[in-house]
């Protein structure tokens, strides 16, 4: 098999003596789009910084394109590309005109930089807008200017930091629509995100972070085989029915939490519904509506969850909802 193009071994990186990362190994192929979820301060961007030449590793090695970040730096940036959570474009010049700034300071010349950019303002959407100035566009249009602009050097990984904060359902599909399309013509893309359906959608393989450790690792439906559940989603007519019923059910064994409006019990096989729905009828407690969910990454985030120190609204704000 190909080396990896991105990929790193038993990487950590202190900040004053506290482990933000701990013997971090991941590896993204050529062609193949890599997440990494997890709560704020995971370690996600600090791993992203590190692969990206932005701050050395405290110890350990990555390497990317063959090149290892720290003594050759020079060679990674040259065939990377980066976009952050914040736009970096320049608000002042047009979408092209930023294009072809980029592409000149990435050394071509003058015909070929608009070229170049002009391409990739086709290729991204952005025709219409292209000669307007940026401070004109709205979020996700500045977004997909930003990921042209990162592509403008033809890298082969493609790094992406929360790429689809802040962005509405139409702008988030769009990049996603990008995002996969870069990978079909061959970049190795690590993508950031703290939303799960983004990670289901796009990933051939997930990193999740805990605490700047590696929770869990393989493919969506992997994580979702080992440690999702079937559960079962019950809604109440009343806050105070739904109280009850956790508290009737916890007794009962199951493990019940909320999740926005409603209620939802991890079962380990189907014929546990009936138990559910026993455990309740004893109570005289009966549920508005009922229905029997598949695992989804959801609940492998409430699992893992589970298992660390984290509080537990915040394992409650991964649910379903
Ligand atoms: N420059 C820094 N100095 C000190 N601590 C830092 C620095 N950068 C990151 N950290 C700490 O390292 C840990 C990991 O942070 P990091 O930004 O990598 O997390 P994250 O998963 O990207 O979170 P978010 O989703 O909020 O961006 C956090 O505890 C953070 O406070």
């Amino acid at each position: 098999m190909d080396r990896p193009v991105i990929e790193s071994a038993a990487v950590t990186r202190e900040f004053g003596g506290k482990a933000a990362l701990s013997g971090v190994d991941i590896a993204v192929p050529a062609g193949t789009v890599h997440c990494l979820l997890g709560h704020n301060g995971a370690g996600k961007t600090t791993l992203v910084d590190i692969l990206t030449t932005l701050i050395p590793p405290t110890s350990g090695t990555a390497r990317v394109a063959g090149y290892d970040v720290v003594a050759q730096g020079h060679e990674v940036r040259r065939r990377i590309g980066v976009a952050g959570q914040f736009s970096c474009v320049d608000m002042q010049l047009s979408g092209i005109g930023n294009l072809v700034l980029v592409a000149r300071l990435l050394g071509a010349g003058r015909r070929a930089a608009r070229e170049r950019a002009q391409r990739l303002t086709a290729e991204f959407g952005l025709e219409e807008v292209a000669s307007r100035p940026a401070a004109e566009y709205s979020g996700g249009t500045l977004r997909r200017l930003d990921l042209a602009a990162c592509l403008l050097g033809k890298p082969q990984a493609v790094f992406l930091d929360e790429p689809t904060t802040g962005l509405d359902p139409v702008g988030r599909t769009a990049l996603w629509n990008l995002v996969e399309r870069l990978a079909a013509e061959g970049c190795a893309v690590l993508l950031t995100t703290q939303y799960l359906e983004e990670a289901d959608r796009l990933a051939d393989r997930v990193t999740v972070l805990s605490g700047g450790e590696i929770a869990a690792e393989g493919t969506s439906a992997e994580l979702k085989a080992d440690l999702g559940r079937l559960s079962v989603t019950l809604r109440f007519a009343s806050q105070e029915q739904a109280d009850s019923a956790r508290s009737v059910l916890g007794d009962a064994g199951f493990a019940p939490y909320r999740a926005g409006s409603g209620t939802v019990v991890p079962i380990e096989a189907p014929r546990l519904v009936a138990g559910v729905v026993r455990a309740l009828d004893a109570f005289g407690i009966e549920p508005e509506g009922i229905s029997v969910d598949e695992p989804t990454l959801d609940d492998v985030f409430v699992a893992l969850t589970r298992r660390t120190s984290l509080e537990p609204e915040e394992a409650v704000a991964w649910g379903p909802s």
